[in-house]
């Protein structure tokens, strides 16, 4: 069985008047990545700002590695790399300057920074960018080096708040890419407002909303748990509506443009079968059909559907 490197305990938190997050509690197991995924104002950041010992929780214990976040900030972020939403990073200042002053911030032996700047940037692919100044660097170089300061001190866990946020497609690959990588030796904790984010990258998943754990499983448990529940179907023979819907385990069916169809269904997505098996009976001359993937609103519906009915 996996060793647990962080323990989140019935962590609340207010700012002000109003709760952002209430009695959320997890675990994070040692090495791969968990995924935190919630929409705007779910209570992401405040949870990972908490875990990573940034602002102090209104209610809850945090532990890294045994040790109470809170009682005991020092010691507990030895263990954590933090790179949040917005990468701290100083753009005047070149690559190997900027990773030489986070060696000195996370008290790094001065002989052995030179070490931890290699181990850093060759993991990250930035040695080649050593004395580049990070203003000149493209947004997925700077998000690189905004990694490689979270893993400068070798911790034992890693978290990144929408690393991938603002990149353009290319460097959103790559730094999924590297996430998996640097999560090969140590768990990494990710948050991100997009499913596929999660999906592409991720071994755990917990979804949060308005502040409350709505789904916390594998990312496999997660697929078998979100089923599509829509499909399109491209016909070039139009049938009637009605017809469609006479077809076994369809619940509705729409006409979204000249012989593009919605239909919803209430089996699972072998429905298709069935549906092809129709149109070949029926002369319709099928010419596409797909499921359609749930939205996150559609799956924070479907879930709190089906956790009203537990
Ligand atoms: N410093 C603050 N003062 C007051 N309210 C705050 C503060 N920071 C966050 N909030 C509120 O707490 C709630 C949770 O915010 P949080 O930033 O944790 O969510 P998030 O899931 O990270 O969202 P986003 O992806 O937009 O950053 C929101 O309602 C937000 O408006």
């Amino acid at each position: 069985m996996k060793q647990s490197i962080a323990k989140i305990a019935n962590l609340s938190h207010r700012y002000s008047r109003d709760w952002a997050i209430k009695d959320i509690s997890f675990e994070v197991t040692e090495k791969g990545i968990l995924g935190l995924l919630g929409s705007n104002g779910a209570g992401k950041s405040t949870t990972m700002n908490i875990l990573c010992g940034v602002i102090n929780q209104t209610e809850g214990d945090v532990f890294i590695d045994g040790i109470n976040v809170r009682n005991n900030p020092v010691e507990a972020k030895k263990l954590i790399g933090f790179l949040p939403q917005k990468a701290p990073l100083h753009m005047e200042l070149t690559v190997d300057e900027y990773l030489t002053h986070c060696a000195y911030m996370r008290s790094i032996p001065a002989h052995e920074i030179k070490n931890s700047l290699d181990v850093a940037k060759a993991k990250c692919g930035i040695s080649h960018f050593s004395k580049r100044v990070l203003s000149n660097l493209s947004g997925g170089y700077q998000q690189r080096v905004g990694i490689a300061q979270a893993i400068i001190h070798n911790p034992k866990l890693v978290v990144l708040d929408e690393p991938t946020n603002g990149l353009d497609p290319n460097q959103i690959l790559e730094v999924r890419k590297l996430i998996k990588e640097i999560a090969q030796d140590r768990s990494v904790i990710l948050s991100t407002h997009i499913l596929s984010e999660v999906q592409a990258t991720c071994d755990n998943i917990i979804m949060i909303e308005h502040g409350n754990i709505v789904f916390a499983d594998s990312m496999h448990a997660f697929n078998n748990y979100i089923e599509p529940n829509s499909l399109i179907l491209i016909l070039d023979f139009i049938p009637e509506i009605a017809e469609l819907e006479a077809i076994p385990g369809i619940t509705k069916a729409e006409l979204l443009h000249s012989n593009q169809f919605r239909l919803h269904f209430n089996t699972g997505p072998t429905i298709t079968k069935t549906i092809i098996r129709t149109c070949q009976d029926k002369n319709w001359a099928l010419a596409e059909i797909y499921l359609e993937k749930s939205s996150l609103d559609g799956i924070f519906a479907q879930l709190s559907k089906k956790t009203a009915k537990i």
